[in-house]
């Protein structure tokens, strides 16, 4: 289906592609050349949903009745397929939502490894062996899947993150409605062919396309989804968390973060100025993990500082298919809108912008949602640039005395998604770990870079307390359920 040589992607339910049912659609463009249209997809409405939830239904008793084994082996032909469109799928996500091609490309092997990690989870043990006070009872738990899942996912990981949603609701026998974002709705569709292509059961995986106001609120209160997981911001991830609540579905929301790392006097400057830098700005600051303040001890500011300022300087912001380009622009305007505004609000609240913050000036660009990456000098912690996530490539310096103002400083927030430190003292490596309020904690390496079989989530407002991904991904797919059994 063609629209002048652009190409339309539909819904996937019940095993086959269909328009929305009221035959709406809204244009995916492209951040770097905004009248670029990189595909039509479906505006869908409540009955696409409830078709999908209905397709995902009627398909659940037989999937789950699978062994794990059978499960997996379907995830892993997913994850061949998409390792073999790793270009494709990688030039499409460059293209909807404007990272550069190789991280698109690093971020679709990824989901290529995520598919394999739960496909093997299909062998592994669900279960312990409890002792009973009955002399005669055999007692111990098991694992049963929640039934039809919903998945809500953003546009900042258009892979990965569906897939480290959908690989282990599968493989553990859950069948998956899956809404992403409308803005990257051509690379979930080309996703959506992967699973597809590798064969997996009708109605077993289904995907909508939609706005969050209908279809996202609308699986969160459709009583046919028994369990809903969701990643974007905290305003609607409230919401969604609400909504499942109200009729006792249950719900895991991962959502913002306003990462910290701090400097040590002793860190190592070169490594922590190129760990500042590439979880601060790659993505254009987009992730949930993002670096966003930049906690300094005074003794090493100004040497941090200006070595900082050199390395951003030397950053190039453009489309991201050029290979030159080390930065693409916000996803969409709204970002950019945010992004700029924070700016202005930055410098009114007295910080000082020492580079960036600027759309910029090469004409190439003035059609795309290009900002430069910002330095903000002498934030204070009360400052908004200091408080809110940005979602930009804005990065905020703050000046303490010592290690205990930094982590006092570090903790200072409504979030604790991730914090990292630069340090080689054991006794500052030793107070970081302990007392940071955050899921994520790392030590000499960058805020961002989630390893995919450890758990993930945050603490405070980041996360509804709960774990993605690795082992614990088990906790939200599965019920335990306790067996006793005696002759
Ligand atoms: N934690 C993360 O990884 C992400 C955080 N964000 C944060 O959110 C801000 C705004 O970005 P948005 O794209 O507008 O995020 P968002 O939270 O609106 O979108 C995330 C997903 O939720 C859906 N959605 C929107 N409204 C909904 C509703 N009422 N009920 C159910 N689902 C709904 C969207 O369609 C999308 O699929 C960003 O500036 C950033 O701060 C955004 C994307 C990812
Ligand atoms: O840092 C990462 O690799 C993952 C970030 C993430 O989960 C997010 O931005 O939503």
């Amino acid at each position: 289906m063609e629209k002048n040589t652009i190409p339309s992607f539909d819904n996937y339910i019940n095993g086959e592609w269909m328009p929305a049912v009221g035959g709406g659609t809204k244009k995916s463009i492209n951040p770097s050349r905004s009248h670029e249209i990189v595909g039509y997809v479906p505006d869908s409405s409540e009955a696409d949903l409830n078709g999908a939830v209905a397709a995902a239904e009627a398909a659940r008793a037989a999937w789950r009745k699978l062994t794990g084994a059978q499960r997996g082996s379907l995830l892993y032909k997913a994850a061949d397929l998409l390792e073999s469109r790793l270009d494709e799928i990688g030039e499409t996500m460059t293209r909807e939502m404007g990272k550069t091609w190789a991280e698109a490309k690093g971020e679709t092997a990824r989901g290529a490894a995520i598919l394999r990690y739960y496909a093997g989870e299909g062998m592994r043990s669900i279960g312990e062996v409890i002792p009973s006070t009955d002399a005669e009872a055999l007692m111990f738990t098991t694992r049963t899947p929640l039934g039809v899942v919903g998945v809500i996912s953003p546009w900042n990981f258009p892979v990965a993150i569906p897939i480290w949603k959908m690989a282990p609701a599968l493989a553990y026998g859950n069948t998956v409605v899956w809404k992403p974002a409308t803005e990257t709705a051509v690379t979930a569709a080309k996703v959506m062919q992967c699973l597809h292509d590798a064969g997996f059961p009708p109605g077993v995986v289904n995907m909508v396309i939609g706005s969050g106001s209908a279809i996202g609120q609308g699986m969160a209160s459709h009583p046919g989804i028994h369990g809903i997981t969701f990643t974007g911001s905290n305003a609607v991830g409230k919401q969604v968390g609400q909504a499942a609540l109200a009729r006792g579905a249950k719900y895991q929301l991962e959502m913002g973060g306003k990462n910290p790392i701090i400097i040590a006097a002793d860190a190592d400057l070169d490594l922590a100025v190129d760990a500042t830098i590439s979880g601060g700005l790659r993505s254009t600051g987009q992730k949930c993990t993002a670096t966003s303040r930049v906690i300094v001890i005074k003794d090493v500011y100004e040497a941090f500082k200006a070595k900082l300022l050199d390395k951003v300087a030397a950053l190039k912001v453009g489309d991201g298919m050029d290979a030159s380009t080390w930065l693409g622009p916000c996803a969409n305007e709204n970002q950019l809108d945010t992004v700029l505004s924070y700016i202005r609000k930055g410098t009114e609240e007295g910080a000082v912008l020492l580079a960036g913050g600027t759309r910029p000036s090469d004409p190439d660009l003035a059609d795309g949602f290009y900002v430069t990456p910002a330095v903000f000098d002498n934030v204070t912690p009360d400052m908004s640039i200091a408080r809110d996530e940005i979602f930009g490539p804005v990065l905020a310096l703050i000046a303490v005395e010592h290690i205990e103002q930094a982590i006092a400083v570090a903790n200072d927030s409504e979030y604790g998604l991730s914090a990292s430190i630069y340090t080689k003292d054991i006794g500052n490596v030793l107070s970081f770990v302990q007392e940071m309020e955050a899921g994520l904690v790392r030590v000499n390496a960058e805020t961002a870079g989630v390893e995919l079989q450890a758990p993930f989530g945050g603490m405070k407002q980041s996360s509804s307390h709960s774990r993605e991904q690795g082992q614990a991904a088990i906790e939200f797919f599965t019920s335990i359920k306790t067996v006793f059994i005696k002759p």
